[in-house]
């Protein structure tokens, strides 16, 4: 029997995935408080890859922050495996982990640590000041312009903190995490201090960051937030897995 060229396959071929950005393996971290030492993280693996968003939900303690502030590079594993691309970075010395971070990684967090006597526009452009020295003013203005329009403020480019509202804020604060252009965003409950509508908002916001490539990380304790990002991942007893998801109408 011949194969017509123009039948089309029953089962369309599996979408080539691209290599991670992140891959990390049975990862563990012990925290010494004043008491004993808690296991915090026992045995996580992760793989974000370029355009993925991954949402980490659990309860308060169980370790969220803990695991960010590992795959951001300010703090290592006590064991297990983590590769940033190819790269094994599991025991990266702090002065190249300083490197890599600034190269790699934009970070949102709950305060949006904007300095207030300074314009939207200025607060983007001091990322670009401390990541990656003087660059020209005027490749400079375009870069601050784009990520402020980006997060949809390009508007308010001149304004200061004090006359922005906290979804603004926030706004300006991502485009702060996406002007160094940043392989994976890191954003770690980003809508703590703001109301449904405006945390709706700003999730959206983060979302659409990997339409273009971007990996997001989001650890929230809010499952609606969690529902509208593409994986949703529950923390609890040290270890990561797949969460059981609700319908969000
Ligand atoms: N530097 C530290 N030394 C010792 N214990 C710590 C340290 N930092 C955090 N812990 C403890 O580790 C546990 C996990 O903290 P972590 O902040 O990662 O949890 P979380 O899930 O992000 O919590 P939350 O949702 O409340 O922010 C908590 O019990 C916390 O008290």
């Amino acid at each position: 029997m011949t194969t017509s060229p123009f039948l089309i396959p029953a089962t369309p071929p599996p979408p080539v995935s691209q290599p991670p950005l992140i891959h990390l393996t049975g990862v563990t971290k012990t925290l010494k408080g004043q008491d004993e030492p808690r296991t915090i993280l026992a045995g996580v693996d992760l793989i974000v890859r370029p355009g993925d968003s991954v949402a980490i939900l659990g309860r308060s303690g169980s370790g969220k922050s803990t695991l960010l502030s590992l795959i951001g590079l300010f703090d290592r594993p006590d064991g297990g495996q983590y590769l940033l691309g190819e790269r094994d970075i599991t025991k990266i010395p702090e002065r190249k982990a300083a490197a890599l971070r600034s190269a790699e990684f934009g970070f949102v967090f709950q305060r949006f640590f904007l300095l207030k006597h300074l314009t939207a526009a200025q607060n983007v452009a001091m990322a670009l000041v401390n990541g990656q020295g003087w660059l020209p003013r005027r490749k400079r203005k375009v870069k601050v312009m784009a990520a402020l329009e980006r997060v949809g403020i390009g508007h308010l480019a001149k304004h200061k903190p004090p006359r922005l509202s906290g979804g603004e804020q926030q706004r300006v604060a991502i485009a702060r995490a996406l002007v160094r252009e940043p392989r994976i965003l890191l954003a770690d409950e980003p809508t703590g201090a703001l109301d449904t509508d405006t945390g709706n908002l700003v999730v959206e916001v983060l979302r659409q960051t990997t339409d273009l490539g971007c990996g997001l990380v989001l650890v929230t304790h809010d499952q609606d937030h969690a529902a509208k990002m593409g994986r949703v991942l529950h923390l609890s007893d040290g270890l990561l897995r797949p969460a059981a998801q609700r319908v969000v109408a």
